[in-house]
Protein backbone atom coordinates (compact mmCIF):
# COMPACT_ATOMS: atom_id res chain seq x y z
CA UNK A 1 0.00 0.00 0.00
CA UNK A 2 1.13 3.35 -0.69
CA UNK A 3 1.55 5.32 2.21
CA UNK A 4 -0.21 8.66 2.84
CA UNK A 5 1.17 12.34 3.09
CA UNK A 6 -1.41 14.36 4.79
CA UNK A 7 -3.46 13.54 8.16
CA UNK A 8 -6.98 14.71 9.23
CA UNK A 9 -6.96 17.53 11.12
CA UNK A 10 -11.08 16.72 12.52
CA UNK A 11 -9.87 15.68 16.27
CA UNK A 12 -6.40 16.40 16.83
CA UNK A 13 -4.79 19.19 15.09
CA UNK A 14 -2.93 19.59 11.76
CA UNK A 15 0.38 17.98 10.90
CA UNK A 16 2.68 19.44 8.96
CA UNK A 17 4.30 17.86 6.11
CA UNK A 18 6.99 15.19 7.25
CA UNK A 19 9.77 16.95 5.60
CA UNK A 20 9.45 19.70 8.56
CA UNK A 21 11.56 19.66 11.39
CA UNK A 22 10.12 22.11 13.46
CA UNK A 23 7.57 21.35 16.16
CA UNK A 24 5.25 23.97 17.69
CA UNK A 25 2.35 23.08 19.79
CA UNK A 26 -0.60 24.98 19.22
CA UNK A 27 -1.20 26.42 23.01
CA UNK A 28 -4.70 24.31 23.52
CA UNK A 29 -2.37 20.90 23.24
CA UNK A 30 0.57 21.77 25.38
CA UNK A 31 1.14 19.20 28.26
CA UNK A 32 -0.16 20.53 31.36
CA UNK A 33 0.84 19.39 34.99
CA UNK A 34 1.57 15.90 33.41
CA UNK A 35 4.74 17.66 31.81
CA UNK A 36 7.98 16.64 33.47
CA UNK A 37 9.60 19.94 35.47
CA UNK A 38 12.56 19.88 33.68
CA UNK A 39 10.54 19.66 30.35
CA UNK A 40 12.17 18.71 27.40
CA UNK A 41 15.81 20.29 28.92
CA UNK A 42 16.00 17.07 30.64
CA UNK A 43 16.16 15.06 27.59
CA UNK A 44 18.48 17.42 25.34
CA UNK A 45 19.43 16.34 21.67
CA UNK A 46 23.34 16.12 22.66
CA UNK A 47 22.32 12.59 23.81
CA UNK A 48 21.83 11.21 20.31
CA UNK A 49 24.72 12.58 18.78
CA UNK A 50 26.74 10.83 21.81
CA UNK A 51 25.40 7.62 20.66
CA UNK A 52 21.92 7.64 23.16
CA UNK A 53 19.42 6.10 20.91
CA UNK A 54 16.75 7.43 22.63
CA UNK A 55 15.06 10.64 20.44
CA UNK A 56 12.68 13.27 22.80
CA UNK A 57 11.77 16.53 21.53
CA UNK A 58 10.08 19.23 23.80
CA UNK A 59 7.44 17.51 25.44
CA UNK A 60 4.52 18.74 23.81
CA UNK A 61 0.73 17.47 22.13
CA UNK A 62 -1.07 18.04 19.40
CA UNK A 63 1.75 19.14 16.68
CA UNK A 64 4.25 16.59 15.01
CA UNK A 65 6.75 16.30 12.54
CA UNK A 66 8.46 13.39 11.01
CA UNK A 67 10.90 11.86 13.92
CA UNK A 68 14.29 12.75 13.07
CA UNK A 69 16.52 9.69 13.44
CA UNK A 70 18.44 9.32 16.48
CA UNK A 71 22.09 7.24 16.14
CA UNK A 72 23.50 4.96 18.27
CA UNK A 73 26.58 3.28 17.99
CA UNK A 74 27.41 0.37 16.22
CA UNK A 75 29.17 -2.30 18.27
CA UNK A 76 32.10 -1.65 16.98
CA UNK A 77 31.67 2.04 18.13
CA UNK A 78 31.17 3.12 14.46
CA UNK A 79 28.37 5.98 14.89
CA UNK A 80 26.47 5.62 11.48
CA UNK A 81 24.55 2.80 12.35
CA UNK A 82 20.93 4.40 13.00
CA UNK A 83 18.46 2.75 16.27
CA UNK A 84 15.22 1.41 14.95
CA UNK A 85 12.66 3.48 15.56
CA UNK A 86 11.00 0.16 17.79
CA UNK A 87 14.26 1.02 20.34
CA UNK A 88 14.30 3.99 19.89
CA UNK A 89 12.42 6.49 22.95
CA UNK A 90 9.04 8.07 22.27
CA UNK A 91 9.57 11.50 20.78
CA UNK A 92 7.50 13.27 23.03
CA UNK A 93 5.38 12.53 26.41
CA UNK A 94 1.86 12.70 24.63
CA UNK A 95 -0.11 13.24 21.36
CA UNK A 96 -3.73 12.20 20.34
CA UNK A 97 -5.63 13.22 16.57
CA UNK A 98 -7.40 11.47 13.63
CA UNK A 99 -5.71 9.06 11.58
CA UNK A 100 -6.32 9.24 7.59
CA UNK A 101 -6.87 5.51 6.84
CA UNK A 102 -6.15 3.62 3.64
CA UNK A 103 -8.70 0.70 3.01
CA UNK A 104 -11.69 -0.41 4.89
CA UNK A 105 -11.81 -0.63 8.72
CA UNK A 106 -14.81 -3.06 9.25
CA UNK A 107 -18.36 -0.53 10.48
CA UNK A 108 -18.60 -3.66 13.20
CA UNK A 109 -15.17 -2.28 14.93
CA UNK A 110 -16.49 -0.09 17.45
CA UNK A 111 -13.74 0.50 20.54
CA UNK A 112 -10.65 1.55 21.62
CA UNK A 113 -7.69 -0.99 21.58
CA UNK A 114 -4.92 -0.14 24.06
CA UNK A 115 -1.37 -1.13 24.03
CA UNK A 116 1.16 -0.61 27.05
CA UNK A 117 5.19 -0.79 26.72
CA UNK A 118 8.44 0.34 27.72
CA UNK A 119 8.75 3.39 25.43
CA UNK A 120 11.29 6.04 27.18
CA UNK A 121 15.09 4.59 27.54
CA UNK A 122 17.02 7.23 28.80
CA UNK A 123 16.86 10.07 31.37
CA UNK A 124 18.81 12.95 30.35
CA UNK A 125 22.57 11.42 28.77
CA UNK A 126 22.10 8.22 30.55
CA UNK A 127 20.87 5.36 28.54
CA UNK A 128 19.10 2.21 30.24
CA UNK A 129 20.44 -1.15 29.22
CA UNK A 130 16.88 -3.44 28.63
CA UNK A 131 14.22 -3.36 26.77
CA UNK A 132 11.95 -3.80 29.62
CA UNK A 133 13.25 -1.21 31.82
CA UNK A 134 11.70 1.79 29.81
CA UNK A 135 9.14 3.97 30.98
CA UNK A 136 5.70 3.41 30.04
CA UNK A 137 4.13 4.79 27.40
CA UNK A 138 0.53 4.03 26.55
CA UNK A 139 -1.28 3.60 23.34
CA UNK A 140 -4.59 4.01 21.91
CA UNK A 141 -6.78 3.34 18.10
CA UNK A 142 -10.20 3.88 19.00
CA UNK A 143 -12.02 2.64 16.06
CA UNK A 144 -15.82 4.09 14.92
CA UNK A 145 -17.51 4.33 11.99
CA UNK A 146 -14.96 3.56 10.24
CA UNK A 147 -12.41 6.03 11.58
CA UNK A 148 -9.37 5.61 13.91
CA UNK A 149 -7.94 8.56 16.41
CA UNK A 150 -5.06 7.60 17.50
CA UNK A 151 -3.03 8.77 21.02
CA UNK A 152 -0.78 7.88 23.38
CA UNK A 153 0.56 9.05 26.64
CA UNK A 154 3.70 8.23 29.59
CA UNK A 155 1.72 6.60 32.25
CA UNK A 156 2.32 8.58 35.63
CA UNK A 157 3.90 6.25 37.97
CA UNK A 158 5.71 7.42 40.84
CA UNK A 159 8.81 5.79 39.10
CA UNK A 160 8.42 8.11 35.87
CA UNK A 161 7.45 11.06 37.88
CA UNK A 162 10.37 11.18 40.30
CA UNK A 163 12.56 10.45 37.29
CA UNK A 164 11.53 13.03 35.45
CA UNK A 165 11.57 15.55 38.18
CA UNK A 166 15.18 14.37 39.87
CA UNK A 167 16.34 13.67 36.15
CA UNK A 168 17.82 10.26 37.26
CA UNK A 169 16.56 6.73 38.07
CA UNK A 170 14.75 6.78 41.43
CA UNK A 171 13.52 3.07 41.77
CA UNK A 172 14.79 -0.39 40.81
CA UNK A 173 13.58 -1.27 37.35
CA UNK A 174 14.08 -4.80 35.43
CA UNK A 175 17.98 -4.19 35.13
CA UNK A 176 18.37 -0.34 35.96
CA UNK A 177 19.20 0.23 40.02
CA UNK A 178 19.63 3.84 41.22
CA UNK A 179 23.03 4.64 42.40
CA UNK A 180 23.73 4.36 45.86
CA UNK A 181 23.57 8.21 46.62
CA UNK A 182 20.70 9.20 44.96
CA UNK A 183 18.66 6.23 45.83
CA UNK A 184 19.93 7.03 49.39
CA UNK A 185 18.78 10.65 49.06
CA UNK A 186 15.48 9.89 47.33
CA UNK A 187 14.12 6.59 48.85
CA UNK A 188 15.60 5.85 52.62
CA UNK A 189 17.54 3.38 53.84
CA UNK A 190 18.06 -0.50 53.26
CA UNK A 191 14.80 -1.49 55.16
CA UNK A 192 12.67 0.02 52.04
CA UNK A 193 14.75 -1.66 49.53
CA UNK A 194 13.78 -5.44 51.09
CA UNK A 195 9.96 -3.84 51.88
CA UNK A 196 9.95 -3.27 48.34
CA UNK A 197 9.68 0.44 48.90
CA UNK A 198 12.45 1.12 46.23
CA UNK A 199 10.82 -1.41 43.51
CA UNK A 200 9.32 -0.10 40.36
CA UNK A 201 5.75 0.78 39.86
CA UNK A 202 6.33 1.58 36.11
CA UNK A 203 3.57 -0.44 34.73
CA UNK A 204 5.04 -1.21 31.40
CA UNK A 205 4.01 -4.78 30.57
CA UNK A 206 0.60 -4.87 29.80
CA UNK A 207 -3.26 -3.52 30.18
CA UNK A 208 -6.25 -5.20 31.06
CA UNK A 209 -10.04 -4.60 31.23
CA UNK A 210 -11.21 -6.07 34.67
CA UNK A 211 -14.23 -7.12 34.39
CA UNK A 212 -16.36 -3.98 36.17
CA UNK A 213 -14.70 -1.57 33.59
CA UNK A 214 -11.63 -0.72 35.07
CA UNK A 215 -8.37 -0.29 33.18
CA UNK A 216 -5.41 -1.25 34.82
CA UNK A 217 -1.77 -1.30 33.40
CA UNK A 218 0.17 -3.93 35.19
CA UNK A 219 4.18 -4.74 35.76
CA UNK A 220 5.56 -7.79 37.64
CA UNK A 221 5.61 -5.64 40.53
CA UNK A 222 2.24 -5.81 42.67
CA UNK A 223 3.00 -1.69 43.45
CA UNK A 224 2.88 -1.18 39.37
CA UNK A 225 -0.88 -1.55 39.01
CA UNK A 226 -2.23 1.81 37.15
CA UNK A 227 -5.42 2.53 36.81
CA UNK A 228 -6.02 4.34 33.83
CA UNK A 229 -8.93 6.38 31.57
CA UNK A 230 -8.96 4.08 28.35
CA UNK A 231 -10.37 7.64 26.32
CA UNK A 232 -7.77 9.92 27.88
CA UNK A 233 -4.71 7.89 28.81
CA UNK A 234 -4.85 9.66 31.87
CA UNK A 235 -3.12 8.04 34.85
CA UNK A 236 -6.22 7.81 37.40
CA UNK A 237 -4.24 6.25 40.21
CA UNK A 238 -2.72 3.12 41.36
CA UNK A 239 -5.08 0.03 42.18
CA UNK A 240 -5.10 -0.90 45.25
CA UNK A 241 -5.22 -4.41 46.56
CA UNK A 242 -7.12 -4.56 49.78
CA UNK A 243 -6.20 -7.90 50.98
CA UNK A 244 -3.51 -8.46 53.36
CA UNK A 245 -2.15 -10.99 51.23
CA UNK A 246 1.77 -9.23 50.79
CA UNK A 247 4.35 -10.14 48.54
CA UNK A 248 6.01 -7.63 45.89
CA UNK A 249 5.57 -9.37 42.63
CA UNK A 250 2.74 -11.12 40.82
CA UNK A 251 2.55 -12.18 37.13
CA UNK A 252 2.57 -9.83 34.46
CA UNK A 253 -0.33 -11.51 32.76
CA UNK A 254 -3.05 -12.53 34.52
CA UNK A 255 -5.63 -14.19 33.40
CA UNK A 256 -8.83 -11.60 32.93
CA UNK A 257 -12.21 -12.41 31.83
CA UNK A 258 -15.69 -10.61 32.75
CA UNK A 259 -16.25 -13.07 36.03
CA UNK A 260 -12.82 -12.58 37.01
CA UNK A 261 -9.07 -11.68 37.37
CA UNK A 262 -6.95 -14.82 38.63
CA UNK A 263 -2.65 -14.36 38.97
CA UNK A 264 0.02 -16.18 40.36
CA UNK A 265 1.98 -14.84 43.41
CA UNK A 266 5.34 -16.45 43.43
CA UNK A 267 6.18 -16.84 47.52
CA UNK A 268 10.49 -15.88 47.46
CA UNK A 269 10.60 -17.42 51.36
CA UNK A 270 9.10 -20.80 51.09
CA UNK A 271 9.31 -21.67 47.71
CA UNK A 272 5.96 -21.81 45.73
CA UNK A 273 3.29 -20.13 44.53
CA UNK A 274 -0.09 -18.74 45.60
CA UNK A 275 -2.93 -19.12 42.81
CA UNK A 276 -5.39 -16.10 43.70
CA UNK A 277 -8.94 -14.59 42.52
CA UNK A 278 -10.40 -11.31 42.75
CA UNK A 279 -14.06 -10.63 41.52
CA UNK A 280 -14.69 -7.67 39.38
CA UNK A 281 -15.65 -4.86 41.57
CA UNK A 282 -13.53 -5.44 44.28
CA UNK A 283 -9.73 -5.20 44.93
CA UNK A 284 -9.52 -7.78 47.26
CA UNK A 285 -7.90 -10.85 45.98
CA UNK A 286 -8.67 -14.69 47.85
CA UNK A 287 -6.42 -17.36 47.68
CA UNK A 288 -7.87 -20.47 45.53
CA UNK A 289 -5.03 -22.46 46.12
CA UNK A 290 -1.16 -23.14 46.90
CA UNK A 291 2.06 -25.02 45.16
CA UNK A 292 4.81 -25.73 46.69
CA UNK A 293 8.06 -25.81 44.61
CA UNK A 294 9.22 -29.15 43.60
CA UNK A 295 12.94 -28.27 42.51
CA UNK A 296 15.33 -25.33 42.90
CA UNK A 297 15.73 -22.84 45.64
CA UNK A 298 13.30 -20.54 44.39
CA UNK A 299 10.10 -20.47 42.18
CA UNK A 300 10.48 -20.27 38.22
CA UNK A 301 9.71 -16.84 36.69
CA UNK A 302 5.88 -16.28 35.98
CA UNK A 303 5.69 -13.67 33.01
CA UNK A 304 2.73 -15.66 32.63
CA UNK A 305 0.44 -18.95 32.91
CA UNK A 306 -2.11 -20.71 31.73
CA UNK A 307 -6.00 -21.68 32.67
CA UNK A 308 -8.53 -24.48 31.30
CA UNK A 309 -12.00 -24.11 32.05
CA UNK A 310 -11.42 -25.80 35.00
CA UNK A 311 -8.00 -26.09 36.38
CA UNK A 312 -4.71 -22.98 36.82
CA UNK A 313 -1.54 -24.35 35.30
CA UNK A 314 1.26 -23.95 37.48
CA UNK A 315 4.36 -23.99 35.33
CA UNK A 316 7.84 -24.04 37.31
CA UNK A 317 10.29 -22.94 34.83
CA UNK A 318 14.22 -23.79 35.68
CA UNK A 319 14.86 -19.66 35.12
CA UNK A 320 13.91 -19.36 38.69
CA UNK A 321 13.92 -15.68 40.64
CA UNK A 322 16.70 -14.92 42.55
CA UNK A 323 16.82 -13.06 45.96
CA UNK A 324 20.59 -12.25 45.65
CA UNK A 325 20.69 -11.27 41.82
CA UNK A 326 17.35 -8.82 43.10
CA UNK A 327 19.82 -7.10 45.75
CA UNK A 328 22.70 -6.71 43.46
CA UNK A 329 23.50 -3.09 41.97
CA UNK A 330 24.99 -4.52 38.91
CA UNK A 331 23.31 -6.60 36.37
CA UNK A 332 24.18 -10.27 36.03
CA UNK A 333 23.66 -12.05 33.38
CA UNK A 334 20.21 -12.98 33.33
CA UNK A 335 19.28 -9.90 35.88
CA UNK A 336 16.85 -11.03 38.73
CA UNK A 337 16.66 -14.80 37.55
CA UNK A 338 19.02 -17.95 37.66
CA UNK A 339 18.95 -20.86 35.29
CA UNK A 340 19.00 -24.25 37.46
CA UNK A 341 18.44 -27.37 34.91
CA UNK A 342 19.39 -29.41 37.96
CA UNK A 343 16.41 -28.20 39.45
CA UNK A 344 14.72 -29.57 36.55
CA UNK A 345 11.10 -28.39 34.99
CA UNK A 346 7.60 -28.85 36.30
CA UNK A 347 3.61 -28.11 35.32
CA UNK A 348 1.13 -28.65 38.31
CA UNK A 349 -2.55 -28.41 37.32
CA UNK A 350 -4.76 -26.96 40.42
CA UNK A 351 -8.89 -27.19 39.90
CA UNK A 352 -9.78 -23.88 40.32
CA UNK A 353 -13.13 -24.89 42.22
CA UNK A 354 -11.17 -26.53 45.16
CA UNK A 355 -7.84 -25.27 44.83
CA UNK A 356 -6.43 -29.04 45.11
CA UNK A 357 -3.46 -30.33 43.41
CA UNK A 358 -4.92 -32.60 40.01
CA UNK A 359 -1.49 -33.37 38.99
CA UNK A 360 2.33 -32.27 39.07
CA UNK A 361 4.67 -33.84 36.71
CA UNK A 362 8.19 -33.38 35.42
CA UNK A 363 8.89 -31.60 32.12
CA UNK A 364 11.21 -31.30 29.74
CA UNK A 365 13.13 -27.94 30.35
CA UNK A 366 11.81 -24.79 28.61
CA UNK A 367 11.98 -21.44 28.50
CA UNK A 368 8.79 -19.10 27.89
CA UNK A 369 7.57 -15.82 28.49
CA UNK A 370 4.41 -16.53 26.98
CA UNK A 371 1.63 -19.40 27.07
CA UNK A 372 -0.76 -19.26 24.38
CA UNK A 373 -3.82 -21.25 25.80
CA UNK A 374 -4.62 -24.76 27.47
CA UNK A 375 -7.42 -27.38 27.06
CA UNK A 376 -8.61 -30.19 28.79
CA UNK A 377 -8.43 -33.41 26.76
CA UNK A 378 -11.35 -36.34 27.24
CA UNK A 379 -11.24 -39.60 26.48
CA UNK A 380 -14.54 -41.11 24.59
CA UNK A 381 -16.79 -40.89 27.95
CA UNK A 382 -16.02 -37.63 28.39
CA UNK A 383 -13.28 -37.56 31.14
CA UNK A 384 -10.62 -35.33 30.89
CA UNK A 385 -7.31 -37.58 30.45
CA UNK A 386 -5.17 -35.09 29.99
CA UNK A 387 -3.96 -30.74 29.37
CA UNK A 388 -2.70 -29.46 26.74
CA UNK A 389 -0.66 -26.54 27.01
CA UNK A 390 1.01 -24.28 24.27
CA UNK A 391 3.35 -21.53 24.77
CA UNK A 392 6.15 -19.60 22.80
CA UNK A 393 8.96 -22.12 23.70
CA UNK A 394 12.61 -20.72 23.58
CA UNK A 395 13.87 -23.94 23.04
CA UNK A 396 15.18 -24.00 27.18
CA UNK A 397 17.48 -21.18 25.78
CA UNK A 398 17.73 -18.44 28.25
CA UNK A 399 20.13 -16.29 25.75
CA UNK A 400 16.71 -14.58 24.51
CA UNK A 401 17.18 -12.33 27.79
CA UNK A 402 20.21 -10.85 26.72
CA UNK A 403 18.72 -10.47 22.93
CA UNK A 404 16.44 -8.11 24.44
CA UNK A 405 19.17 -6.07 25.53
CA UNK A 406 19.05 -2.30 23.90
CA UNK A 407 22.21 -2.18 22.88
CA UNK A 408 21.47 -5.53 21.14
CA UNK A 409 18.08 -4.89 19.61
CA UNK A 410 19.90 -1.56 18.30
CA UNK A 411 22.83 -3.39 16.84
CA UNK A 412 21.31 -5.42 13.75
CA UNK A 413 23.58 -5.82 11.00
CA UNK A 414 22.21 -8.06 8.31
CA UNK A 415 23.25 -10.98 10.23
CA UNK A 416 20.68 -13.37 11.74
CA UNK A 417 21.27 -13.21 15.49
CA UNK A 418 17.80 -13.81 16.45
CA UNK A 419 17.70 -17.50 18.93
CA UNK A 420 15.12 -20.52 17.56
CA UNK A 421 11.80 -20.33 19.21
CA UNK A 422 8.79 -22.50 18.48
CA UNK A 423 5.04 -23.44 19.51
CA UNK A 424 5.96 -25.74 22.47
CA UNK A 425 3.20 -27.99 23.41
CA UNK A 426 3.09 -29.88 26.60
CA UNK A 427 0.81 -33.01 27.43
CA UNK A 428 0.32 -32.98 31.14
CA UNK A 429 -1.34 -36.42 32.00
CA UNK A 430 -4.15 -36.76 34.72
CA UNK A 431 -3.80 -40.20 35.45
CA UNK A 432 -1.15 -39.75 37.76
CA UNK A 433 1.98 -40.87 35.29
CA UNK A 434 5.10 -38.59 36.73
CA UNK A 435 5.91 -36.94 33.47
CA UNK A 436 4.54 -34.69 31.04
CA UNK A 437 5.89 -34.16 27.61
CA UNK A 438 7.04 -31.58 25.36
CA UNK A 439 7.10 -31.15 21.60
CA UNK A 440 6.50 -28.52 18.71
CA UNK A 441 3.04 -28.29 17.64
CA UNK A 442 4.07 -27.49 14.19
CA UNK A 443 7.02 -27.36 12.14
CA UNK A 444 8.68 -24.38 13.44
CA UNK A 445 10.17 -23.30 9.73
CA UNK A 446 6.73 -22.55 9.28
CA UNK A 447 7.36 -19.51 10.85
CA UNK A 448 10.98 -18.71 10.71
CA UNK A 449 11.75 -20.28 13.89
CA UNK A 450 10.54 -16.75 15.70
CA UNK A 451 7.78 -17.22 17.85
CA UNK A 452 6.58 -14.48 20.84
CA UNK A 453 3.79 -11.78 21.70
CA UNK A 454 0.77 -14.85 21.16
CA UNK A 455 -2.94 -13.83 21.08
CA UNK A 456 -5.80 -16.08 20.55
CA UNK A 457 -9.90 -15.82 19.98
CA UNK A 458 -10.55 -14.68 23.76
CA UNK A 459 -13.70 -16.82 23.51
CA UNK A 460 -11.55 -19.75 23.38
CA UNK A 461 -9.61 -19.09 26.58
CA UNK A 462 -8.84 -22.62 28.14
CA UNK A 463 -11.12 -23.91 25.77
CA UNK A 464 -10.19 -26.57 22.32
CA UNK A 465 -8.98 -24.59 19.72
CA UNK A 466 -7.58 -23.92 16.38
CA UNK A 467 -5.78 -20.57 15.70
CA UNK A 468 -3.14 -18.68 17.26
CA UNK A 469 -1.69 -14.84 16.59
CA UNK A 470 1.66 -13.88 17.44
CA UNK A 471 5.49 -13.12 15.97
CA UNK A 472 7.55 -15.19 13.52
CA UNK A 473 10.86 -14.65 11.78
CA UNK A 474 11.34 -13.84 8.21
CA UNK A 475 15.13 -14.55 8.58
CA UNK A 476 18.21 -12.65 8.55
CA UNK A 477 16.61 -10.55 11.64
CA UNK A 478 17.58 -9.96 15.45
CA UNK A 479 13.66 -10.00 16.95
CA UNK A 480 10.11 -10.89 15.70
CA UNK A 481 9.30 -9.35 12.55
CA UNK A 482 6.27 -11.32 10.97
CA UNK A 483 2.81 -11.34 12.32
CA UNK A 484 2.04 -14.85 12.38
CA UNK A 485 -1.09 -16.77 12.13
CA UNK A 486 -1.10 -20.06 13.46
CA UNK A 487 -3.37 -22.77 12.08
CA UNK A 488 -2.58 -25.57 15.15
CA UNK A 489 -5.05 -28.07 13.43
CA UNK A 490 -3.71 -28.09 9.59
CA UNK A 491 0.40 -27.46 11.59
CA UNK A 492 0.36 -24.60 9.14
CA UNK A 493 1.48 -20.36 9.57
CA UNK A 494 0.40 -17.90 7.13
CA UNK A 495 2.85 -14.66 7.57
CA UNK A 496 2.81 -11.15 6.70
CA UNK A 497 5.60 -9.21 6.64
CA UNK A 498 7.18 -5.85 5.58
CA UNK A 499 11.09 -5.64 5.05
CA UNK A 500 12.90 -4.18 7.64
CA UNK A 501 9.82 -3.49 10.31
CA UNK A 502 9.07 -4.53 13.45
CA UNK A 503 5.28 -5.40 14.16
CA UNK A 504 3.82 -5.32 17.96
CA UNK A 505 2.11 -8.64 19.19
CA UNK A 506 -1.32 -9.20 16.58
CA UNK A 507 -4.35 -8.86 18.69
CA UNK A 508 -7.32 -10.48 17.59
CA UNK A 509 -10.73 -8.40 18.26
CA UNK A 510 -13.45 -11.11 17.33
CA UNK A 511 -17.10 -9.73 15.15
CA UNK A 512 -19.58 -9.68 17.18
CA UNK A 513 -21.90 -12.42 16.48
CA UNK A 514 -18.86 -14.46 14.68
CA UNK A 515 -19.53 -18.29 15.08
CA UNK A 516 -15.86 -19.10 13.20
CA UNK A 517 -13.07 -18.62 15.43
CA UNK A 518 -11.09 -16.66 13.53
CA UNK A 519 -13.97 -14.55 12.54
CA UNK A 520 -12.42 -10.53 13.56
CA UNK A 521 -9.60 -8.54 12.46
CA UNK A 522 -6.34 -8.47 13.91
CA UNK A 523 -4.76 -5.26 15.07
CA UNK A 524 -1.04 -4.39 15.22
CA UNK A 525 1.53 -1.10 15.19
CA UNK A 526 4.25 -1.16 13.19
CA UNK A 527 7.64 0.57 13.90
CA UNK A 528 9.45 1.27 10.67
CA UNK A 529 13.11 1.89 10.61
CA UNK A 530 13.26 5.43 9.52
CA UNK A 531 11.35 7.11 12.50
CA UNK A 532 7.94 5.83 11.08
CA UNK A 533 5.51 3.84 11.82
CA UNK A 534 1.65 2.97 11.02
CA UNK A 535 -1.61 0.67 12.78
CA UNK A 536 -2.34 -2.38 10.54
CA UNK A 537 -5.51 -4.38 10.19
CA UNK A 538 -5.58 -7.96 8.89
CA UNK A 539 -8.60 -10.35 8.29
CA UNK A 540 -8.08 -12.58 11.17
CA UNK A 541 -9.46 -15.62 8.53
CA UNK A 542 -7.83 -14.72 5.29
CA UNK A 543 -4.91 -12.90 7.15
CA UNK A 544 -4.54 -10.13 4.22
CA UNK A 545 -4.20 -6.58 5.06
CA UNK A 546 -7.27 -4.67 5.60
CA UNK A 547 -6.64 -1.21 6.13
CA UNK A 548 -3.66 0.75 6.99
CA UNK A 549 -3.13 4.74 9.07
CA UNK A 550 0.41 5.79 9.42
CA UNK A 551 1.31 7.76 12.48
CA UNK A 552 2.65 10.71 12.53
CA UNK A 553 5.92 9.82 13.67
CA UNK A 554 6.68 6.19 14.48
CA UNK A 555 6.21 4.87 17.73
CA UNK A 556 8.80 2.64 19.87
CA UNK A 557 8.14 -0.95 20.23
CA UNK A 558 5.38 -1.68 22.70
CA UNK A 559 4.32 -5.39 24.35
CA UNK A 560 0.96 -5.64 24.97
CA UNK A 561 -2.78 -4.97 24.56
CA UNK A 562 -6.62 -5.10 25.34
CA UNK A 563 -9.86 -4.33 23.93
CA UNK A 564 -12.31 -2.07 24.95
CA UNK A 565 -15.55 -2.05 23.34
CA UNK A 566 -17.75 1.18 22.80
CA UNK A 567 -20.57 0.93 25.25
CA UNK A 568 -22.65 2.29 22.37
C1 LIG B 1 8.26 -5.62 30.45
C2 LIG B 1 8.30 -7.02 30.88
O1 LIG B 1 7.93 -7.87 30.11
C3 LIG B 1 8.78 -7.38 32.18
C4 LIG B 1 9.02 -6.50 33.13
C5 LIG B 1 9.48 -7.00 34.35
C6 LIG B 1 9.83 -6.25 35.39
C7 LIG B 1 9.73 -4.78 35.36
C8 LIG B 1 10.31 -6.95 36.54
C9 LIG B 1 10.77 -6.33 37.61
C10 LIG B 1 11.29 -6.97 38.79
C11 LIG B 1 11.80 -6.11 39.71
C12 LIG B 1 11.91 -4.63 39.52
C13 LIG B 1 12.35 -6.59 41.00
C14 LIG B 1 11.79 -7.92 41.39
C15 LIG B 1 11.96 -8.88 40.30
C16 LIG B 1 11.23 -8.46 39.04
C17 LIG B 1 9.80 -8.93 39.17
C18 LIG B 1 11.91 -9.24 37.93
C1 LIG C 1 9.50 -9.01 23.74
C2 LIG C 1 9.43 -10.32 24.42
C3 LIG C 1 8.81 -10.46 25.69
C4 LIG C 1 8.01 -9.54 26.23
C5 LIG C 1 7.38 -9.73 27.47
O1 LIG C 1 6.33 -9.20 27.77
C6 LIG C 1 9.93 -11.41 23.87
C7 LIG C 1 10.51 -11.49 22.60
C8 LIG C 1 11.02 -12.65 22.18
C9 LIG C 1 11.63 -12.79 20.95
O2 LIG C 1 11.73 -13.84 20.33
FE1 LIG D 1 4.49 -10.39 28.38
Amino acid sequence: MASMTAFSATVGCYFPPPTSTSIKAPSLFRCSSSTPADGGSAFSRKREAAGGGGSREAVVAGAATQAPAAFVPSPSGDADVKSHTAWTSVRQERWEGELAVQGQIPLWLSGTYLRNGPGLWHLGDYNFRHLFDGYATLVKLHFRDGRLVFGHRQIESEAYKAATKNNKLCYREFSEVPRTDSFLSYIGDLANLLSGASLTDNANTGVVKLGDGRVVCLTETQKGSIVVDPDTLDTLGKFEYTDSLGGLIHSAHPIVTESEFLTLLPDLIRPGYLVVRMEPGTNERKVVGRVDCRGGPAPGWVHSFPVTEHYVVVPEMPLRYCAGNLLKAEPTPLYKFEWHPESSAYMHVMCKASGKIVASVEVPLFVTFHFINAYEEKDEDGRVTDVIVDCCEHQADTTILEKLRLQNLRSFTGVDVLPDARVGRFRIPLDGSPNGELDAALDPDEHGRGMDMCSINPAFLGKKYRYAYACGAERPCNFPNTLTKIDLMDKKAKNWHDEGTIPSEPFFVARPGATEEDDGVVISMVSEADGGGYAVLLDGSTFEEIARARFPYGLPYGLHGAWVPSSS
